[in-house]
């Protein structure tokens, strides 16, 4: 894909993620692979207002080289980009994934059990990760060290992110962790039957995730 069209891209999602009330006012950051580098919602930017133009643009190793000031997610972006060879990550405030991000008894290795097939299919298992100050750079090591096993994560008390081996799939699979927390919320406390394991690896086997 062209740079130019990577930039139409990340436009076009931004601004159906931001008319779906799938993240608020300048929340989320979404971050895109092109041939020499990255392009990067810039920060305190409006996903539903994005300007193809302005976009920031990193080059192969985080330097910002154009556009405005890139998201302050950067590093977090790159620990996905570095340890799983990823092709776009995503970022939201979406309300029922960051719900689940602040419940204190979630299992911080598997936040999300298998509910329906759709989400072990799209997003896989997904860990919390340990609160850090948005921006805070110590967030890139908590992510490196469960991007071996997982696409997705939930940053806990502030929100998803997922990664994707295009930035359709990215956002294909953060709406679904989504979809996927929403079910989890609506059904706490009732006796909910998961899928079971065999029927997790008959997945996991017929649709390799990325
Ligand atoms: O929650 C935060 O502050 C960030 O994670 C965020 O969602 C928006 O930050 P920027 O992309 O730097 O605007
Ligand atoms: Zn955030």
């Amino acid at each position: 894909m062209s740079e130019a069209a990577v930039r139409a891209n990340i436009v076009r999602w931004g601004k159906s993620l931001f008319d779906r009330g799938l993240t608020a006012g300048s929340s989320g950051n979404i971050t895109a692979r092109v041939d020499d580098g990255f392009i990067a919602t810039p920060t305190n930017s409006c996903l539903g207002f994005l300007d193809a133009d302005r976009l920031s643009k990193l080059d192969a190793a985080g330097n910002h080289i154009s556009g405005d000031p890139p998201t302050k997610e950067t590093p977090l972006h790159f620990a996905f980009y570095e340890g799983r060879g990823c092709a776009a990550v995503v970022h939201l405030h979406s309300t029922f994934a960051t719900a689940l991000s602040c419940l204190s008894d979630v299992d911080p290795t598997d936040a999300l059990p298998p509910i329906t097939p759709y989400v072990v299919m799209r997003v896989g298992r997904v860990p919390v990760v340990p609160y850090t100050r948005p921006g805070a750079a110590e967030g890139k090591r908590l992510i490196a060290g469960i991007v071996a096993g997982h696409s997705a994560a939930l940053l806990e008390n502030h929100g998803p992110i997922v990664c994707g081996a295009t930035l359709d799939a990215a956002v294909f699979a953060i709406e679904e962790l989504e979809e996927a927390a929403k079910l989890a919320i609506l059904t706490r406390g009732m006796p909910v039957r998961h899928l079971s394991q065999d029927a997790v690896a008959d997945l996991n086997a017929t649709f390799k995730l990325r």
